[in-house]
């Protein structure tokens, strides 16, 4: 039958057997009773493999997979017993069977005690013999079966716990207190607490003391489904508050994605019954940090940290709501730093931006918290007070803030001085709303700015009446270019010793379709403000060069043309080179062409002023400076500037008498124009007697109502060519 060595299969190869089936070893020294079991166990399905001794069978256990074996005691050698003792010491997990003829109690205890199954005696019955082998080997069965099941619990235990202490979310579970029952790994990294402490602990505990209440039903959540709390954020605190505080976003999920008890079964099986919470938190700090930085920028100006425009719209309607509920007044102001523009282009920005910065704080530090200061535009500001009792109240708050500002400010070693045009709105007086509100305090800023600058004023009516017809003559003047509704006018310029005519000083006149005639002095500084002076004054040259032309061609050919030119103009950097063009484009020299400048123009920028006007006069053309006397600047420029001509001002000519200390200014003026070698002409001349005063005083040249209106260009031909004509206008 083989080696004893060899398993003894029932069929088959022993490959397949030993995959297929539980190994059985048959340990006795009796052939015919090793064989007879092998035979019983082949018959009943089982493979096996049969040793002679205690010696061979371990060696076959060396060599194979055994999970039973049937042990006789009485062998020579090795014992029985002795081979229990080896076995269990060497394979613990097989199970062994003794089929002995030895029959004595002490050695039946001692097998049973070194952990066998079973005992058989010999002579055995085989139906017995293959019950027990049957029962032992389906218990091995169940503990691997059993076993396995542990094993794939372990690693799925393991999986679960490995992602949820990985997780970037705080995941945890509360009690039915609201104690924690459950938290990962991640509440430990982010808040500094170790797991352990937090155990047992209320979730309160962990919760930014301000956001309690927020808190309250999104952490110990008790709904399930769609009616959970989702995405709420609040704070957590740090343990010891050692990081500050971490916006979170917690969520409660439901019991049905929940499988791991928050609710249980009650006892009648029919409900249910609510055991804890279960949630997950996300770390949003950084988020919330952006946010943050993200909503500053949007509601604050970069340069000085001031609240914006929209910041103060918003606190500006907060307050108008609440002087609404409770009957107070409050205060808007629009602060506009005077001549910010000038301290800028000769400093630089790099200077104009430490000026506002300075202006910024120094208005601050005059201010209460409630108050709110914002940055609306490059050199503006808005000042929201919230309540206010009246307007002497108003009025100290503004001295005192005019008055901070007056300290000189050095910025890179410059002493600047700045003041500031502030207009001042209140509520309910002076407006309702957030917008009329802002738009009357801009009014009154500007009357202000008009009235001198450097000061403030309250919000009246009458100032609103002022701005409604600047704004209509803001509108109707666009419309007036292109519906040709202006027009140039001439008022001759007279030398007084010949009586002739030598000049027309051109006028700009505006005849509205439904007001009528408009005055310049109304609608010129609404050009100069809205920059349609540079297009009226370049058409105002044209058509007045274009008449010249023809009463030069008509035989005037000795007159010349007088235009006045606004100081908008010559800041143009290309003005001198639109009077050449015209000038060339009306074949008219520049000697026949004075241009009228006023003292104004020479405040501002002198270097540049001064370069044009060579130009200017290089070409022949004559300056002449208008209104002289009225100005405020230094007589020191006469002599640098390349001027023609001095007109004195009317208000000096209205006032001579035969006998009058104000013909001295006029007289003075004269004399020193002779001096410097300039042509005079007195404006305004009403009356007989100012033209013999003018004349006995020296003065050449006149202008003014006595000699004639200024006249549309049709009746200036007929008054050249000597043709006396009623004035329609003036
Ligand atoms: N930039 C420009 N300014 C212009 C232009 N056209 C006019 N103006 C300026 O508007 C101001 C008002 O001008 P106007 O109403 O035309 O008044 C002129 C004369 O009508 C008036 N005048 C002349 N003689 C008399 C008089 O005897 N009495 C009296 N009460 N008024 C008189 O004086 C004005 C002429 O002023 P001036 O230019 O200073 O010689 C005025 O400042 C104009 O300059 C334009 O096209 N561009």
């Amino acid at each position: 039958m083989g080696s004893d060595l060899e398993p003894q299969l029932p069929g088959g190869t022993r490959q397949a057997s030993q995959a297929e089936q539980p190994k059985i070893l048959v340990v006795d020294d009796e052939v015919r009773m090793r064989e007879s079991v092998r035979d019983l166990l082949r018959a009943y399905g089982h493979s096996s493999v049969i040793a002679a001794n205690g010696k061979i069978a371990l060696e076959i256990l060396r060599q194979q997979s055994i999970e039973l074996i049937l042990l006789d005691l009485n062998m020579p050698e090795i014992s029985g017993l002795d081979f229990l003792e080896m076995l269990k010491a060497d394979y613990p997990d097989i199970d062994v069977v003794i089929v002995s003829g030895e029959a004595t109690f002490a050695n039946a205890t001692e097998a049973l005690r070194q952990g066998v199954h079973d005992f058989l005696r010999k002579p055995y019955n085989p139906v017995e013999l293959i019950g027990i082998i049957e029962k032992v080997l389906k218990k091995r069965n169940l503990e691997r079966d059993f076993k396995q099941v542990h094993q794939q619990l372990e690693a799925s235990e393991y999986r679960y716990r490995f992602i949820v202490d990985n997780s970037p979310d705080i995941i945890y579970m509360l009690d039915e207190n609201g104690r924690f029952c459950f938290v990962n790994d991640r509440i430990s990294q982010l808040l500094d607490y170790p797991k352990d402490e937090l155990i047992g602990q209320h979730y309160s505990a962990v919760v930014h003391e301000e956001d309690i209440e927020k808190a309250k039903y999104a952490f110990a959540e008790r709904r399930t489904g769609d009616r959970a709390s989702r995405n709420v954020e609040f704070r957590l605190r740090c343990r010891d508050n050692a990081q500050g505080s971490r916006y979170f976003e917690s969520r409660s999920v439901s019991i049905e994605l929940n499988s791991m008890g928050i609710y249980s079964n009650s006892d009648d099986g029919d409900s249910k019954r609510y055991v804890g919470t279960y949630g997950v938190a996300r770390d949003i700090s950084e988020r919330k940090r952006a946010e943050e930085i993200i909503n500053f920028q949007l509601y604050h100006d970069l340069l000085t940290q001031l609240p914006n425009r929209a910041l103060l719209r918003d606190r500006l309607g907060l307050a108008i709501s609440q002087a609404r509920r409770s009957g107070n007044q409050l205060a808007l102001m629009y602060l506009d730093m005077d001549r910010f523009k000038v301290i800028n282009d000769s400093l630089g920005h790099v200077a104009g931006d430490q000026l506002l910065q300075t202006v910024a704080n120094r208005l601050r530090n005059s201010l209460r918290d409630s108050d709110t200061l914002a940055r609306v535009g490059g050199d503006e500001f808005n000042l929201l007070v919230p309540e206010v009792t009246d307007k002497e109240d108003v009025a100290r708050l503004v001295e005192k803030v005019l008055k901070n500002l007056k300290t000189p400010i050095f910025i890179d070693g410059v002493e600047v001085f700045v003041s500031f045009s502030i207009g001042i709105a209140l509520y309910p007086d002076d407006g309702e709303t957030m917008d009329t509100l802002i738009k009357h305090a801009d009014i009154a800023m500007y009357h202000v700015k008009r009235r001198g600058k450097d000061g403030y004023e309250f919000f009246s009516s009458n100032m609103k009446t002022m701005v409604d017809q600047h704004l209509s003559l803001d509108s109707g003047l666009r419309r007036a270019i292109d519906e040709e509704q202006l027009h140039v006018y001439f008022q001759p310029q007279i030398d007084l010793r010949s009586g002739e005519i030598s000049g027309m000083e051109a006028l700009l006149r505006w005849k509205h379709p439904e007001a009528g005639y408009i005055s310049p002095t109304e609608f010129i500084p609404v050009a100069e403000e809205n920059g349609l002076i540079n297009e009226i004054g370049l058409w105002v040259l044209d058509a007045g060069c274009a008449e010249l032309k023809k009463w030069r061609q008509a035989g005037h050919n000795q007159l010349n043309l007088a235009v006045n030119v606004s100081s908008k103009q010559l800041a143009q950097a290309d003005f001198e080179q639109q009077v050449f063009n015209t000038l060339e484009k009306h074949g008219i020299p520049g000697s026949a062409l004075e241009l009228e400048i006023t003292e104004n123009v020479l405040i501002q920028d002198m270097d540049q002023v001064i370069n044009k006007l060579r130009q200017l006069h290089a070409a022949g053309i004559c300056i002449a400076v208008d209104d002289f006397g009225i100005g405020y600047s230094s007589l020191g420029y006469l002599q640098s500037l390349p001027l023609s001509t001095l007109k004195i001002d009317r208000s000096f000519v209205s006032g001579i008498r035969a006998t009058n200390n104000r013909n001295s200014i006029v007289t003075a003026i004269i004399a020193m124009a002779k001096e410097l070698g300039l042509r005079i002409i007195a404006e305004g001349v009403e009356t007989e007697s100012q033209h013999q005063q003018l004349k006995q005083l020296g003065c050449p040249h006149a202008q003014g109502f006595l000699f004639s209106r200024p006249m549309p260009k049709e009746q200036t031909a007929q008054f050249l060519n000597g043709v006396e004509l009623q004035q329609q206008h003036s």
